[in-house]
């Protein structure tokens, strides 16, 4: 290689693999497989002996593999019928990488990360040269991921966004406002290269600009995860992250085939981490098993930090006995206003749907559920094995406003208020309506227990302060005893939701 800095790649190349059994360290074969070939006038490259299979393989160029493996086939006639030689072949399509670099372990565990794992290594320790061969469907990607360690330049991220409603065209903004100021302090080059709906995929393999909505309106491509692979493979991009900003069911389903293809995932959405536990925990398998990261901060308590704190806590052995709090962000701007406040309970609840503080059928937060499952997925970073279906949920919704079509029920939202206005009415004196979430029990057993529900508290209690749509988490542990661990702010809103998932995006990114 001229330039030490230099990566050399040749494409169009063929393996010839030549294997048997018996043979290794018997004199003269490989001077046979050289002088064969070089009769047929082909010139070999990258050479390489595996001693367990039994076997030699040497590189040639494309255009001559068919030749060098008929060469070969006759020179080794008789040993091919006594079956001393088991197969001569080729596997075409290939390329080869060559560069100098002091840590070849990094290099490997990033192409391994990212699904590219060399047919052969060729290494020359003592000046730190190697050879990779690739197939040529990874040779680009796997020459940007050597090129970003070696002359650590910046590394890109390639990001697939899933959902563009409120919080994923909220993120989408962020990013590209942030991107230039990531490149130059972080040296992550954040791509945003697909975004999606429910009904449509947009791609741009040089990354979306500030006319991303243009371009997602004016796509043809049906929203699909195998379109999303496919195009992922055919541009070579790696560090691959899929953003779900959906409340679907479906796309969860997606999940372990993304790990699968090379994706990191990051969450928004609730339903993966409610699902039943068997689901939940072969997921998980499957991430550690592909060494592919899944990042949820915001499924509680939107960008705050809560999902990492419980985590470390527990990691770190300290027993968790209690998690208390307001958990929703709009469930908390309903009743800090309605409690204070001379006005309907359905006038401020469309306040909360108006501010993005609801969920997108706002009957998810007042029927509880969107509380309980926030209470699972903290429950299960404790290890419980709690499902839905375990919790206490007090609905604030009558049975027969649940059936109805969304707009039919934000059409009788009226029907609460004197129910709401009679709870109010009914309080001690300087107390407030809160509704929280409570995880309890012995919390060392398999399962925990689970209560949501409407409270009337002190005003001046700690959860009783509360104000805006800010959520309020209480931890308590072994060692803090009655002094728990508060986190508190902003609970729910697409800002902050798009924070914390740029949070988890750039948390990903860093460890690429
Ligand atoms: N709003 C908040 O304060 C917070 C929200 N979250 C969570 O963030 C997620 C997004 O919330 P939000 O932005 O408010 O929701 P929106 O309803 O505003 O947006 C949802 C988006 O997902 C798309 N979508 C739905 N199904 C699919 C699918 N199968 N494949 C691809 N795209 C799909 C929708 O497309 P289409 O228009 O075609 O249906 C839409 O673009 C939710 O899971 C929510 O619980 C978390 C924390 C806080
Ligand atoms: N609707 C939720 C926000 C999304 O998770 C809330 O009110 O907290």
């Amino acid at each position: 290689m001229k330039n030490k800095n230099e990566i050399k790649i040749l494409k169009n190349r063929s393996i010839i693999k030549f294997e048997g059994k018996d043979f290794l360290g018997e004199v003269g074969i490989d001077g046979r497989i050289f002088k064969a070939l070089t009769y047929a006038r082909i010139s070999v490259g990258v050479i390489s002996q595996q001693a367990v299979e039994n076997g030699i393989s040497v590189l040639v160029n494309e255009s001559d593999s068919e030749k060098a493996v008929n060469c070969l086939i006759e020179e080794f006639e008789n040993e091919r019928k006594s079956g001393k030689v088991s197969q001569i072949f080729s596997i075409n399509n290939v390329s080869v990488l060559g560069f100098v670099a002091p840590d070849f372990n990094k290099i490997m565990s990033e192409l391994a990360r990212n699904n590219i794992f060399p047919l052969i290594l060729n290494q020359v320790l003592a000046e730190n040269r190697i050879n990779l061969v690739v197939t040529s469907s990874q040779d680009e990607k796997s020459k940007n991921i050597i090129e970003a360690e070696i002359f650590s330049k910046p590394k890109t991220v390639h990001l697939a966004i899933i959902g563009h409603g409120r919080v994923g065209s909220t993120l989408i903004d962020q990013v590209l406002q942030k991107s230039e100021d990531i490149r130059n302090r972080k040296k992550i080059d954040l791509k945003i290269v697909a975004v999606a709906n429910s009904r449509k995929i947009a791609f741009n393999k040089d990354g979306f600009n500030a006319n991303w909505a243009d371009e997602v309106s004016v796509a043809e491509e049906k929203s699909s995860v195998e379109s999303l692979i496919h195009f992922s493979q055919l541009h070579q991009l790696e560090n691959l992250i899929v953003v779900d900003n959906t409340t679907s069911k479906d796309f969860v389903k997606n999940y372990t085939r993304l790990a699968d293809n090379g994706f990191d995932l990051v969450s928004s959405n609730k339903i993966f981490n409610t699902a039943p536990i068997s689901e939940y925990r072969d997921l998980r398998n499957v991430l550690t098993k592909k060494n592919k990261k899944y990042l949820y901060e915001t499924n509680v308590g939107a960008g705050l930090p809560l999902i990492d704190t419980i985590k470390l806590l527990h990691l770190s052995g300290e027993n968790i006995t209690r998690i208390k709090g307001v958990f929703s962000g709009s469930l908390s701007y309903i009743f800090n206003n309605f409690s204070v406040r001379e006005e309907k309970f359905s006038t401020i609840v469309k306040e909360a749907i108006e501010k993005g503080f609801t969920s997108h059928d706002p009957r998810e937060d007042l029927s509880g559920n969107d509380v309980a499952k926030k209470l699972l997925i903290l429950a299960r970073e404790l290890d419980l094995t709690n499902e839905l279906t375990d919790i206490n949920i007090q609905s604030l919704i009558p049975e027969k406003l649940g059936k109805l079509n969304k707009n039919e029920f934000l059409n009788s939202l009226d029907l609460l208020d004197s129910y709401f206005e009679e709870i109010k009415k009914n309080q001690k004196e300087n107390h407030v309506l809160r509704f929280i979430g409570e995880l309890h029990g012995d919390l060392q057993q398999e399962k925990g227990e689970l209560d949501v529900q409407l409270i009337s508290v002190p005003a001046n209690s700690e959860i009783g302060q509360l104000k805006g749509s800010d959520s309020i988490f209480k931890i308590y542990t072994e060692n803090y005893g009655e002094n728990p661990l508060v986190i508190r702010g902003a609970g729910a809103g697409a800002k902050v939701a798009a924070r914390g998932v740029f949070g988890d995006i750039l948390r990903l990114s860093e460890n690429k």
